[in-house]
């Protein structure tokens, strides 16, 4: 692999503006066939959504991918998004229950829109068989598997009939994996998505690293449909992680979905738990996500999002903060 380097080190270059207002600027995507606001997606873990988030986004016409934590809930969750004429979206795992889950969907014609298939390791067998699995009960699901970090990993999931591929294995803010294995994209999660965006033939999520909206802008230019965020979604008042108090600050958990917390128990633990700052309200960062990401498509010289997949960019290494804290 040539050129290695990740968010803190690319710059986009602006190109000559074309409108008179930022408002005027398109951050809407399309995924699947459904038309989302933003190509942001809040992460699938416990301490980031739960249903009441998801039906918030979902009646906003945000896109999101309910967690699979909580795997007795899902049929009842997709039966009520559907009585309320709102897209489900879930994740499942591979092992065996979860492929007699996916009949049982079938069977009970209960099709949810979306279906993320959420491990760790997704280049794998494992995940093959279940996206054939998927695709042979209910073709109509729009089909995410992940996470990988390779072309090839992203063309045998494809091959395999996925929608979409989701990549990103260790740049996670609450992620262990790049110090207890070795592996992963962490420290590299932009040029790995780059090099997986040049192979794939279908959207690719990006997924983790992403520490501020300007980095939203970056995974679009180098091949993203869409960015999954969790640590920046972590800490609002509606967040489901507990909330505590520390010398008069709130603080809320924040913890990844192979830490012992998620799993109960310290096995294969990938994963850690930390306490961000509190941060109000969704809906604020939300809105503010599109304020900058319109002003990303306005620096990019266009009014929609594709015109940032045109920017030219520099490579600067590190040194884009020049010393100072990102807030
Ligand atoms: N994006 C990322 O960088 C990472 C994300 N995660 C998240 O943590 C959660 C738990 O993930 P995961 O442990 O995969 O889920 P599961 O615990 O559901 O494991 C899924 C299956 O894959 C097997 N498995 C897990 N890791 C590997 C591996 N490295 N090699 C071979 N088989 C493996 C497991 O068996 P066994 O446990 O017996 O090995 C199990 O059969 C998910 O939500 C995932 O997204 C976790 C780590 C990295
Ligand atoms: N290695 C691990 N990665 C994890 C774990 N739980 C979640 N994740 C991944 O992180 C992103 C979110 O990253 P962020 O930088 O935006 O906070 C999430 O979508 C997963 O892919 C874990 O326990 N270990």
């Amino acid at each position: 692999m040539e050129n290695v380097f990740d968010y803190e080190d690319i710059q986009l270059i602006p190109a000559k503006c074309i409108v008179n207002s930022r408002s005027e600027c398109d951050t809407t995507v399309t995924l699947g066939g459904f038309t989302f606001k933003l190509p942001v997606v809040p992460a699938n873990m416990q301490t980031i959504i739960d249903e009441k988030i998801a039906t918030f986004l979902a009646e906003n016409g945000y896109f999101y991918i309910m967690h699979r934590f909580e795997p007795e809930k899902r049929v009842e969750f997709i039966r009520n998004m559907k009585s309320r004429g709102l897209i489900s979206s879930i994740s499942v795992g591979v092992k065996e229950d979860e492929y007699e889950f996916i009949r049982q969907l079938a069977e009970d014609q209960l099709v949810p829109e979306f279906i993320t298939i959420d491990i760790a390791h997704g280049h794998s067998n494992a995940v093959i068989e279940m996206i054939k699995h998927i695709k042979a009960h209910i073709p109509q699901s729009f089909v995410i598997a992940g996470n990988v970090g390779t072309p090839e990993a992203v063309r045998e999931l494809e091959n395999a009939g996925a929608d979409a591929t989701k990549v990103g294995i260790g740049p996670g803010k609450v992620c262990i994996t790049k110090i207890k294995t070795g592996f992963g994209t962490g420290g590299w999660q932009l040029a790995a998505l780059r090099w997986c965006a040049k192979a794939a033939t279908k959207p690719i999520i990006a997924d983790g690293g992403i520490r501020t909206h300007g980095d939203i802008a970056k995974s679009i230019r180098f091949g993203a449909s869409m960015v999954m965020i969790g640590s920046l979604f972590a800490g609002h008042e509606e967040s489901p992680g507990e909330t505590v108090e520390k010398d008069g600050k709130l603080f809320k958990e924040y913890f990844g979905s192979a830490s012992e917390f998620q799993k109960g128990e310290k096995k294969n633990v990938e994963g850690k738990k930390i306490f961000v700052e509190h941060k109000g309200s969704l809906v604020d960062t939300l809105k503010e996500m599109e304020q900058d990401l319109q002003s990303s498509i306005s620096y990019a010289g266009g009014n929609k999002l594709d015109a940032i997949r045109h920017v030219d960019y520099v490579i600067v290494k590190n040194s884009i903060f020049n010393g100072d804290r990102v807030f």
